[in-house]
């Protein structure tokens, strides 16, 4: 039954709850505890409280945005903290210099190679991607240069791509004798069918920005020159609600993906109701606007 403070209500964490409580607290703590030491470049945040955009940079460019260790309990945290940003609307995932991400760092992979350690980190990228995959905000992975293996990966876990022109992303697990191990097999199969996901993982072949627009896997191509800005630009035109409207359209979003079908309407009601008549509303009815 909806209780009276809608408001508060998160039906998001009903959902949350249920896809995580495979991940016991105690395997990401011990997760955590193997992959920190395993040093590394790492992962920058920067929040725009103006906008409502957050940034997530890959700052690891000598190993071409490679995650180690480190990194990807950098990225734990900070998926955490976005969890937490209440006026958040919108967040772009990008590499430093000329490479979106090659992958696992080989370094880090060297030091963990065994089916135990290996469940351990797959256990705690699966529990980051995810909760990238469900925050409220808008997200875009920003493909400039190639987007290699669980680089390829990272790219599933935002809502839409946009590739600079020399853009190019592979699913190359197979040619490293593995499958993906950051849940990026399912998001494909999710973004592009089960035919054309199978056919990119057992091909390991190059998707060039072209491509990738073609298949609709990029949503956009930007010049290289001016590949932040225009992402920028690009997301700006899907964020012009107040970010209560934003986390909700969201919100509907995640709960059709994961809910059953009348799970999904109760989602649904349950976040338009506090709009109805709210102050994003009420101004609107106010201004009297024509959508002509
Ligand atoms: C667990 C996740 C798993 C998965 O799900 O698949 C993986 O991701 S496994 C990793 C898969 N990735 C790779 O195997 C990448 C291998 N590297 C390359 O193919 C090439 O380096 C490149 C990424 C195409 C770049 O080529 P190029 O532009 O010619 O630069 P260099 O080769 O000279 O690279 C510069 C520098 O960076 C190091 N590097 C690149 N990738 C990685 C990596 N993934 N881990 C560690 N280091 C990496 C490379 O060795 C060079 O180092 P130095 O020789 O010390 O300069």
């Amino acid at each position: 039954m909806i209780s009276i403070g809608l408001k508060k209500i998160r039906p998001i964490l009903q959902f949350n709850l249920r896809l995580y409580q495979s991940l016991s607290k105690s395997t990401l703590n011990e997760a955590i505890e193997k992959l920190k030491p395993l040093k590394g470049g790492h992962i920058s945040l920067v929040k725009d409280e103006a906008s409502g955009i957050a940034t997530i940079t890959l700052e690891h460019a000598e190993k071409k945005n490679a995650l180690s260790g480190q990194m990807m309990v950098e990225f734990a945290d900070i998926v955490e903290d976005l969890k937490l940003w209440e006026s958040g609307k919108g967040l772009i995932l990008r590499g430093s210099g000329d490479t979106f991400c090659s992958g696992g760092d080989l370094n880090t992979v060297k030091n963990i190679n065994n089916p135990c350690d290996g469940l351990l980190m797959s256990t705690l990228m699966h529990s980051t991607l995810n909760q990238l995959y469900c925050l409220p905000l808008v997200t875009v992975t920003l493909v400039h240069g190639k987007a290699i293996g669980g680089g390829s990966e990272l790219t599933t876990a935002t809502d839409f791509r946009v590739f600079s022109n020399t853009g190019e992303t592979s699913f190359v697990q197979g040619k490293m004798g593995v499958v993906t191990g950051w849940g990026g097999g399912t998001r494909l199969v999710h973004l592009l069918g089960p035919r054309l996901a199978l056919y990119l993982m057992t091909s390991c072949k190059k998707v060039s920005s072209e491509e990738a627009l073609n298949i609709g896997l990029s949503d956009s191509t930007v010049p290289v020159d001016s590949r932040y800005e225009d992402t920028l630009n690009w997301l700006h035109q899907l964020i012009k609600h107040d970010s209560e409207v934003i986390n909700a359209m969201k919100n509907i979003v995640i709960g059709a993906r994961n809910l059953t079908l009348e799970e999904s309407f109760l989602n649904e009601r349950t976040l338009f109701s506090p709009l109805w008549g709210g102050p994003a509303n009420m101004r609107a009815l106010k201004k009297n606007v024509k959508h002509k």
